[in-house]
């Protein structure tokens, strides 16, 4: 089963460049859940149906009759991660922020794509081990060191 933790959303920050807005706002105050990619598998029915767009996982039997794109394309996704089928029928902001009231809580960090769990710790972290960080003193180190030289010999010079 799920296992919850509670947390005030923080480790969401990865997916949120994404149009999705209800992500750390509206979700802040939940306690957060966290599923597997095997269990949302098992959520393909028609009287149980879950789904993923974003890392985040809803419940959207109560949805499936109401879906002005039809019953059927909502069920090829049952149980799966519809986040490419989701954003390639080009979803209206308004169908976006209908998302909140399906919204169960997120995918498990192990189950997301590379890119997400990247992005993640990309954005989580402090930037300390940025190149820039090293680059630019580096350069500012040689610059001064030959400055220093050239006057030293100017010093030297009759
Ligand atoms: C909980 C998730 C979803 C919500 C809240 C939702 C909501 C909506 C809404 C409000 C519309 C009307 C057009 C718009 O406002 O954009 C729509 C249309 C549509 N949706 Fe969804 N949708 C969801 C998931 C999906 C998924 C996973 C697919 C998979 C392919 C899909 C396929 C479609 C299609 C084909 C249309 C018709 C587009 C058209 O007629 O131009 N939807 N949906």
């Amino acid at each position: 089963m799920s296992e919850e933790i509670k947390d005030n959303m923080t480790n969401t920050n990865g997916a949120d460049n994404v149009d999705v807005t209800h992500t750390a706002a509206e979700t802040a105050d939940r306690d957060v859940t966290y599923y597997t990619l095997e269990e949302v598998k098992t959520h393909n029915k028609r009287t149980d149906a879950w789904l993923i767009i974003h890392d985040k996982v809803y419940n959207i039997t109560s949805f499936l009759a109401e879906h002005p794109g039809g019953e059927d394309v909502l069920m090829a996704q049952a149980g799966t991660d519809a986040t490419v089928n989701f954003e390639d029928v080009g979803h209206s902001k308004d169908a976006r922020a209908m998302l909140i009231n399906y919204y169960i809580g997120e995918l498990k960090m192990d189950d997301r794509k590379d890119g997400a769990k990247e992005e993640f710790i990309t954005t989580s972290g402090d930037g300390s081990s940025s190149w820039t960080t090293w680059l630019i003193p580096a350069i500012v180190a040689v610059v001064v060191g030959i400055m220093y030289r050239y006057y030293m010999q100017e010093r030297k010079s009759p």
